[in-house]
């Protein structure tokens, strides 16, 4: 049994963490961290897992926790894993942190994005991305993993097969990503507010959201050159789901069907990705509590360009079941234990 902590306990990350791992095999909760709410029993902030998950949240003292955890996931704001990971690091334990903190590689395009001071960059090279369709391998090893944010999930996943293969042109990019309400958090703010949510549909942050870098810097591996891409983002009044629609330029004539193979192959060992027969588009729904990613291609011969559908459940594929994904992972089991779960529907 590997025994795992959460920090940031009342949050909708901890709590999606909470009910995953209560049915995960090999993984045993043994403290869930809160500095708002210490004291209180975590199935009274979250009702719906009573007489499931009642322990009591705790204060976070790392000393102690280090002594009695082999795991720890962070599923706190950006900003706050970045001081305390360092001490976990030093007692050996295996930190996965659900915020942007350790996602990009340089300081410098962090303090830009986030308008924050970057981690110390030790800790910035020393951190695996764990998109664990394609970086298992380093995952493995890791003890320090960023797991990707909920957009970039997605258009990753959608984008990488064919940048890899240099079918797209990489600055005709365009993606256009929509995320259900869940997506900002439970902490009001008020951009999620019902009056202003419920029958609304609102693009946000255009050209500065922190997730730009992120996918451009997961793209930039797979070729020689910088790369500068166009994302807006949506919120639209659903609770969960994130769909992006991706816009490249084809490099070269292909049709859907060749492109499909493509995927098919790139995907034939990673159960959680399901590309979608042509003509069939996915939809959040299809994946809705799950941590499936489902994808869908189209060329259009007339323009050239090639669209990219991807969806998937922000809280699970895009947060705690992809989190999850890596403690299998880095732990040698299979990577689909405790989430095999088909999605929920309608
Ligand atoms: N929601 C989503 O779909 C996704 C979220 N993420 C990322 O996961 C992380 C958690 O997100 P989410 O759960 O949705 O956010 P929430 O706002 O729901 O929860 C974050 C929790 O972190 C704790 N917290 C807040 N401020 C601080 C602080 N200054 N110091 C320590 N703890 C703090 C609080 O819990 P407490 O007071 O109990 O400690 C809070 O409830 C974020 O970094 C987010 O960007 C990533 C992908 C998708
Ligand atoms: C609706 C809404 O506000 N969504 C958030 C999701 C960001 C998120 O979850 O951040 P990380 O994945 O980078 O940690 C946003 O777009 O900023």
């Amino acid at each position: 049994m590997t025994n795992v902590a959460i920090i940031g306990g009342s949050g909708y990350g901890a709590a999606e963490l909470v009910r995953l791992l209560h049915i995960h095999p090999y993984a045993k909760l043994t403290a869930i961290i809160s500095h708002s709410k210490q004291g209180t029993d975590f199935s009274t902030v979250y009702p719906h897992m009573n007489q499931i998950a009642d322990q009591t949240m705790e204060q976070l003292d790392v000393k102690k926790l280090s002594e009695t955890i082999d795991l720890v996931f962070f599923a706190t704001p950006s900003n706050v894993s970045k001081t305390i990971i360092p001490d976990f690091l030093a007692s050996g334990i295996t930190c996965i942190d659900l915020s942007g903190d350790f996602r990009l590689h340089s300081p410098a395009v962090y303090q830009q994005w986030y308008q924050a001071e970057a981690a110390a960059e030790e800790y910035l090279h020393q951190a695996v991305y764990g998109l664990s369709e394609i970086n298992a391998a380093s995952v493995r090893s890791a003890k320090l993993i960023a797991n990707p944010g909920c957009y970039p999930t997605a258009a990753l996943l959608g984008l990488i097969p064919v940048t890899e293969k240099e079918l797209i042109e990489p600055n005709s990019i365009i993606i256009d990503g929509k995320t259900g309400v869940s997506g900002a958090g439970r902490s009001l703010s008020q951009h999620v507010h019902f009056a202003e949510m419920n029958e609304n549909v609102k693009a946000y942050k255009l050209g500065s959201h922190k997730h730009i870098p992120e996918i451009e810097q997961a793209l930039q591996e797979y070729i020689a050159a910088d790369i500068q891409l166009t994302f807006t983002p949506h919120i639209v009044p659903m609770t969960r789901g994130i769909m992006v629609t991706c816009y490249a330029k084809l490099t070269e004539n292909i049709t859907t069907a060749q492109i499909e193979t493509i995927y098919h192959t790139f995907y034939q060992q990673h159960p959680f990705v399901r590309v979608r027969a042509d003509g069939e588009v996915p939809t959040t729904k299809e994946v809705y509590g799950s941590n499936y990613c489902d994808i869908a291609i189209h060329v259009d011969e007339r323009t050239n360009r090639l669209t990219i559908i991807s969806v998937i459940d922000n809280l699970v594929k895009g947060a705690a079941g992809q989190a999850i994904q890596n403690m299998n992972i880095s732990n040698g089991w299979d990577q689909t234990t405790g989430l095999q779960h088909a999605p929920i529907y309608p």
